[in-house]
């Protein structure tokens, strides 16, 4: 975080366009442009102010580009961003150093609004974590999750079964337990089953009670978890691992209102709401015979999908940081908010494990972290970093696609520059422009 009278600047090593001064002083930003070869010239850095090195290769020549490698090596600590033309050559030494010790590098033309929200992220703008006041539990401002607050809303007074649908660790119970808190039974009790964890022989009993000496073990008689919560709501987590007579009870109970308890056949009433969640595909265990199809119905009156945490990158680092704090009230620790390239890789990571696994390595990263910023390797994710920044843009690729194809092709031809144009099509100008281009020396190439 930035104090109020620090200043946000960038430090432009190159020469940034009338435009780009504009846009990045519309978005706050100070620039502030400097030589690569001029040695130790002051550019008015304060103490406190956020500061972001450019390293602008647009018209760099090969000297340029070896100082700026240089200058980028002497300041380590600085974040390093690159701006590349369209015809920069990545695969010489300078290039590849300067491109190594950047955290992220732009091809001209620039997307400015990319070059502005990385900026951003680097001076640790993190937003403020949106919880809703209502919703307990629900954290992010992703367009993704508002329209899941807003389903939450519309769904929580209606007293009907919701089946919650996605992937593993998005929050699936968090939302059942949002619609409960929500709903007019919010006083009563809520319950949160995890179908596929329960012996399959014991569900019945599990779930709807069994009287005494109703099988070996039942020595008294004992209510359910359905009619414990009685006036509430019912959780059944992974749903899709009800056995069969499980099913045709569960149906009941929906249809009619009422259950049985293992070992009676006295009907009892009973008022609960049944929400569902799985991560299984219901509609593939219909079609497979493996759940019930008038069940499915009866569940999937209105659905709730969880977005996956890669669907809503705009809010990993609120979630994070919601996640640090937290942590930090409990336990004893240094870490108080995440470096420049944490957070470049806590939002270009895919996150498979979704919410629980953000929150399992901030933690994790809270316990390792020395000092006050939790890094890259606290959180175990460096290979997102090396593999983002190893590819390369579409500029890049062309760039070097064309180089290597010429340089196939000379070699082929023994560096007959007119017998080459003639397989590649194009003019034995061209040939020669190309070489210019990528730097090629004939001779150097025998
Ligand atoms: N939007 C959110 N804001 C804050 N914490 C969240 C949010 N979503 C999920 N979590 C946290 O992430 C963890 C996983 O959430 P939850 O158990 O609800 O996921 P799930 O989808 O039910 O997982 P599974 O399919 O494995 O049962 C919990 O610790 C929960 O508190």
């Amino acid at each position: 975080m930035t104090s109020d009278t620090s200043i946000r600047c960038v430090v432009w090593f190159g020469e940034p366009t009338g435009i780009e001064r504009t846009r990045l002083a519309q978005a706050g930003w100070h620039t502030r442009v400097a030589d690569a070869n001029a040695q130790g010239n002051g550019v008015g850095i304060r103490r406190g102010d956020v500061v972001v090195a450019m390293a602008d290769l647009r018209k760099a020549d090969i000297d340029t580009l070896g100082q700026m490698a240089k200058l980028m090596a002497d300041h380590p600590r600085l974040p390093w961003l690159a701006l590349l033309s369209a015809e920069t050559v990545v695969q010489t030494p300078e290039v590849e150093r300067v491109l190594r010790a950047s955290i992220d590098f732009f091809t001209a033309p620039i997307d400015m609004q990319r070059l502005i929200e990385t900026l951003g992220n680097l001076a640790g703008d993190v937003p403020a974590p949106i919880a809703y006041a209502d919703v307990p539990g629900i954290t992010g401002s992703s367009p993704a999750m508002m329209a899941v607050v807003a389903s939450l809303r519309k769904y929580a007074p209606v007293d009907l079964p919701v089946l919650v649908t996605g992937e593993t660790g998005t929050g699936k119970e968090v939302a059942a337990r949002a619609l409960h808190k929500l709903s007019p039974r919010r006083d009563r009790p809520f319950a949160a089953i995890n179908c596929g964890a329960l012996p399959a022989n014991l569900v019945q009993s599990e779930l709807f009670g069994h009287e005494r000496g109703s099988f070996t073990g039942a020595n008294a008689r004992r209510i359910g978890h359905f009619e414990a919560a009685a006036g509430g709501t019912v959780f059944l987590d992974e749903v899709g691992d009800l056995p069969p007579d499980a099913q045709i009870s569960l149906l009941r109970l929906l249809q009619e209102g009422t259950l049985e308890r293992v070992g009676s056949t006295q009907s009892i009433k009973l008022d609960v709401r049944v929400l569902a969640a799985t991560h299984v595909d219901l509609e593939k265990a219909v079609a497979q015979g493996r759940f019930r199809e008038d069940l499915y119905y009866r569940l999937n009156v209105l659905r709730l999908r969880m977005p996956a945490l890669r669907e809503r990158a705009d809010d990993v680092l609120q979630l994070a940081q919601l996640f640090l704090d937290a942590f930090r009230k409990q336990h004893d620790c240094n870490a108080r908010t995440f470096s420049a390239l944490a957070r470049k890789a806590l939002r270009d990571f895919s996150w498979p494990g979704n919410v629980r696994e953000l929150l399992n390595r901030v933690q994790r990263a809270a316990v390792v972290a020395e000092g006050a910023q939790i890094s890259v390797a606290d959180l175990d994710l460096q290979d997102v970093i090396t593999t983002r920044t190893g590819h390369s843009s579409l500029g890049l690729t062309r760039t070097s696609a064309e180089r290597d194809a010429v340089v196939a092709c000379l070699r082929e031809t023994r560096f007959n520059i007119s017998e080459c144009a003639r397989r590649l099509k194009v003019s034995r100008v061209t040939i020669y422009r190309l070489c210019k281009k990528h730097q090629l020396v004939l001779e150097d190439m025998h």
